[in-house]
């Protein structure tokens, strides 16, 4: 397989789901019976984007966006309703078998399989031979990913019998077991505790670290995207919101920045000087407008005598936050509904 270009190019996508609908009631069911109706929902709409080898991209979008759609399409899944898309060069829904080999959707929802009766160690031996994996690849792949994702414990028991903590650093370790070179990630840390969740993260980050590995990661986790993603895509109504590094999301959607500064004077009064979220004391938060920092901290320390003073980005939860609701006011594209 060659891989001219980016690892992933997507172009003028769109999926269009047809779902039946009805009324409430019996009347209502006794006609569907005869007449059915249905209506077409876009949850991906014209969506272009390129993805370098090696990036992590943070897949972003409120409830609904289109994202897990997205990723379905990538992984092979569905097939679009139209649009093009070359992942290595290679189009998903084809299912090539070397494409499949080189891809791994891991979905924190469903992280394992679908043979719960099966121990972990005969899951791992499954995809061995799913996957063709060379019995000293897999040997030493699967002692790699043990001693990173604490695995040992889990080997021999059955999968039923795990906890969701549990069955995702499986289902991690499964799905990496044959060395992917490219992980679609949706909600990877979904319901887990802090601890393994963070083990999830840098986990993540150490496999594309070392292998140079492309991700494409969902998630509603800040902590996941801080720690993970460089780059963001959010999408909106099936379609792309915003492209870009996360400060300039920040100039984006979040027009200010936080000021945090302490004055030695008792009665000095900052209120003039921004909006005030806090004051304790001789210390005071402002939130300002981004442009006007600069000459805001000018003012503030030719004007005051200043023990300490910082100038704060948003946290990145802020800004998605500002961002959605700013999308909710005004979306990236308006979801046509058609019966
Ligand atoms: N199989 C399906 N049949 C019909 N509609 C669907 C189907 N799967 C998803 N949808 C609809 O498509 C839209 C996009 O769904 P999708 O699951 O891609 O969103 P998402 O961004 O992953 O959302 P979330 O953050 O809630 O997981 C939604 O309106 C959803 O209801």
């Amino acid at each position: 397989m060659t891989s001219p270009g980016p690892t992933v190019a997507v172009d003028e996508l769109c999926m269009t789901y047809r779902v039946p609908v009805r009324n409430p009631g019996l009347v209502a069911a006794a006609r569907s019976l005869v007449r059915r109706q249905y209506r077409d929902v876009h949850a991906v709409q014209d969506i272009s984007f390129k993805v370098a080898a090696g990036e992590v991209v943070g897949f972003l979008g409120r409830n609904g966006a289109g994202k897990t759609t997205t990723l379905k399409i990538l992984a092979g899944i569905l097939h679009p309703t139209s649009g093009r898309v070359r992942v290595l060069g290679d189009v998903p829904w084809r299912r090539h078998t070397q494409y499949l080999r080189a891809i791994a959707l891991i979905r924190g929802s469903q992280p394992i399989g679908d043979a719960p009766e099966l121990t972990v160690m005969d899951s791992f031996r499954y995809q061995q031979v799913l996957y063709d994996v060379a019995e000293a690849d897999f040997r030493q792949n699967l002692a790699e990913l043990s001693a990173l994702l604490d695995l040992d414990v889990l080997l021999r028991r059955q999968v039923r019998a795990l906890s969701l903590g549990e069955r995702m650093r499986a289902g991690l370790a499964l799905a990496l077991i044959y060395r992917p070179k490219i992980l679609f990630l949706d909600e990877p840390t979904i319901g887990l505790d802090l601890s393994a969740a963070k083990a999830v993260r840098t986990f993540v980050a150490e496999y594309s670290a070392q292998t140079g590995a492309t991700v494409l990661l969902t998630s509603h986790s800040m902590a996941d995207v801080e720690s993970l993603c460089p780059r963001l895509i959010l999408v909106d109504n099936g379609a792309i919101a915003f492209d870009g590094g996360r400060d300039e999301l920040s100039s984006v959607f979040a027009p200010t920045k936080l000021i945090r500064v302490a004055v030695t004077e008792d009665d000095a009064d900052l209120a003039s000087y921004g909006d005030v979220l806090q004051r304790d004391g001789n210390q005071w938060l402002l939130r300002v407008d981004r442009e006007v920092v600069p000459t805001t901290t000018a003012r503030i320390l030719s004007r005051f005598t200043v023990a300490d003073l910082a100038v704060e980005e948003p946290s990145l939860e802020n800004v998605m936050d500002q961002a959605y609701q700013r999308l909710r006011q005004s979306p990236a594209a308006s979801r046509s509904i058609t019966r």
